[in-house]
């Protein structure tokens, strides 16, 4: 299908998820075949403004842990952000971009199967598919229940939200949750579900070592008083993130350095994500 027609399709299915009640919806899965029903729900919940190599190694990460095809990933659009108004790109190019971010995630699965395997390629079959989402709900803790409340999957299914550490932070910041401002309604998401977080080593975020002390504190309990409870801790999974050296990726620097240096894209964005920013310029002011 055409960019221009995925578009349109795209436009359509918003339209009618932005009138309905629903707080969460599947639009589309990748492959469209029908596959074993899940057992994990790994969730990667984004912006994917644009989606980038960052995004790229979060997921993959985790899914490599147990390639099967009983784990399932949702790429998840945000329609409403915790802090940050919309901008561009629409939200149909980033679901486009979204789509294609699932084949080279897929393609990037396939071939890297290939290093740890026999040194056959991983047959596709036994990839996870790959379901595209857009929730409502800007808190992780509704977003978690509106994706249980839709029936789209089997129940009980655990959830493994995918994030960064800038997100595990916010997650855990009272400040979001009035009219108690403590972080008691976190209950319910971590006595069902858990947390996959890449480390954001950087001068805002702190050391490795500083972000793993946030976790161990925590299972100390020195966030009682705040209603964090010591046990979240154990369903808490901090893993690396970019080695020391390695270049900051994020999607604000792919939406910059497709407007003056495209060059970088190769680095910050996989290559079907590039190559539509490249032809498609989602973030230019004329669109
Ligand atoms: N380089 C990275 N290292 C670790 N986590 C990351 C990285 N980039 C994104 N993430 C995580 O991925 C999730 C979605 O990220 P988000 O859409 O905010 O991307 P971003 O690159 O931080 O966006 P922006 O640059 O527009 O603020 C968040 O949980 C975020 O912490
Ligand atoms: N307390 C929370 O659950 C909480 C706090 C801040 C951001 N978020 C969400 O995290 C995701 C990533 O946020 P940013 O795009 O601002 O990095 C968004 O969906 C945002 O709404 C959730």
């Amino acid at each position: 299908m055409s960019f221009h027609a995925l578009r349109a399709q795209y436009a359509s299915l918003l339209k009618q998820f932005i009138a309905s009640t629903k707080e969460f919806e599947v639009l589309t899965s990748i492959p469209t075949d029908p596959s074993p029903p899940a057992e994990t729900l790994y969730v990667l919940d984004s912006s994917f403004n644009p989606p980038t190599l960052a995004h790229l190694r979060i997921a993959s990460s985790a899914l490599q842990e147990r390639l099967q095809p009983t784990s399932r990933l949702l790429l998840l659009l945000a329609t409403q952000n915790a802090d940050k108004p919309s901008k561009p790109a629409s939200f149909e190019d980033r679901l486009i971009m979204m789509e294609l971010f699932a084949h080279d995630l897929r393609s990037h699965l396939a071939t890297t199967a290939t290093s740890t395997s026999s040194g056959h390629a991983h047959p596709t079959t036994h990839l996870p598919s790959i379901d595209i989402g857009v929730t409502k709900k800007p808190y992780f803790v509704d977003k978690a229940a509106a994706i249980e409340a839709a029936g789209t999957y089997p129940t009980p299914l655990e959830q493994v939200h995918l994030t960064g550490y800038d997100t595990l932070i916010r997650i855990l910041n009272p400040k979001y949750y009035p009219p108690e401002y403590n972080l008691q309604p976190l209950n319910v998401l971590f006595s069902r579900h858990r947390l996959r977080v890449r480390m954001r080593p950087d001068d805002e975020w702190g050391s490795p070592e500083d972000q793993q002390e946030f976790v161990a504190a925590l299972a100390r309990g020195d966030r009682e008083n705040e209603g964090g409870r010591r046990e979240w801790a154990e369903r808490i999974h901090l893993v690396p993130g970019k080695t020391p050296g390695e270049p900051p990726v994020s999607s604000t620097k792919a939406r910059e350095a497709v407007q003056a240096t495209s060059q970088d894209l190769d680095w910050l964005v996989p290559d079907r994500v590039r190559d539509f920013m490249r032809s498609e310029q989602p973030y230019s002011r004329d669109r």
